[in-house]
């Protein structure tokens, strides 16, 4: 007769741990209050903004991050598809990449290229969490670091929901603007497919499986705190130092 301590060692199924990943979806940062806010139309130009910038740090990191795993992973069919993540967001040819799409995005919201790449609105809790995900990949196996992109699954839904949303709730934002989302749209789904497949086929114990589950919600929250930090500031308008000054006076990273 199986014990409890038995029955936690069996495996999931193939199918029962991807279940299990997509479950995940439902703690997905599209259920924050802020990213709610902002799809439901009652965001500010402030708290777009904010979260424009801030989220502006998050892009120049994938790559970085997506370095990591490259060159933690001895593989080279797997880097022989991963390094594309690098390509999509740094431009490649023709292609001006996600960066680029991003500074469009932030000028369509009103605010200058300068302003994103000096990172100065950048609130020093996106930055400790968007640095603890690149830090996590440099310092695990790539197959961890793989895993903690899946969150990936979810990311379509929310592009497609801020095309569906903000431009009948802002149309102060620039058409211009748009492009990173739909971009992400298709690039998206194409990396989950190999992230998801990695997962599947390299977690096959009980013991792997949760570790991956755990590692899933590391990242979900980063995402979540990311957000958090932009609450505090944006909404409550009580930014790090407020009681002391209205200036933005946090660090720029230590680089
Ligand atoms: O806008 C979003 O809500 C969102 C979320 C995520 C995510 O789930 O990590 C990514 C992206 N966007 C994104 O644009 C992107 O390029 C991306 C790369 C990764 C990753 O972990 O490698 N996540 C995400």
């Amino acid at each position: 007769m199986a014990t409890a301590a038995t029955e936690r060692q069996t495996p999931l199924s193939t199918q029962e741990f991807e279940q299990a990943i997509r479950d995940k979806g439902r703690l997905y940062h599209i259920h924050h209050p802020y990213h709610r806010a902002m799809y439901e139309g009652s965001a500010t130009r402030e708290q777009i903004q904010g979260w424009v910038a801030n989220r502006f740090y998050y892009q120049v990191n994938i790559p970085l991050k997506d370095a990591a795993i490259l060159a933690n992973c001895a593989d080279a069919q797997v880097r022989k598809h991963w390094v594309q993540r690098i390509l999509d967001h740094d431009g490649y040819g023709e292609d001006e990449g996600g960066i680029e799409a991003w500074l469009r995005l932030g000028e369509a919201v009103g605010l200058s290229r300068g302003e994103l790449l000096s990172q100065e609105h950048v609130l020093p809790g996106v930055r400790f969490a968007v640095d603890a995900y690149v830090n996590f990949a440099r310092r695990s196996h790539w197959r961890d670091a793989a895993v903690s992109s899946l969150t990936e699954l979810f990311a379509p839904a929310i592009h497609q929901s801020r095309l569906d949303s903000w431009p009948g709730h802002y149309p102060w934002i620039g058409e211009e603007g748009y492009q990173y989302f739909r971009k992400r749209l298709s690039e998206a789904r194409r990396d989950v497919e190999h992230g998801l497949r990695i997962a599947l086929e390299t977690c096959t114990t009980r013991a792997e499986q949760d570790r991956a589950l755990n590692i899933l919600q590391f990242k979900l929250d980063i995402l979540w705190t990311m957000l958090d930090a932009m609450a505090m500031a944006y909404e409550l308008q009580r930014p790090p130092y407020h009681t002391v000054t209205d200036q933005r006076v946090y660090h720029r990273g230590l680089g």
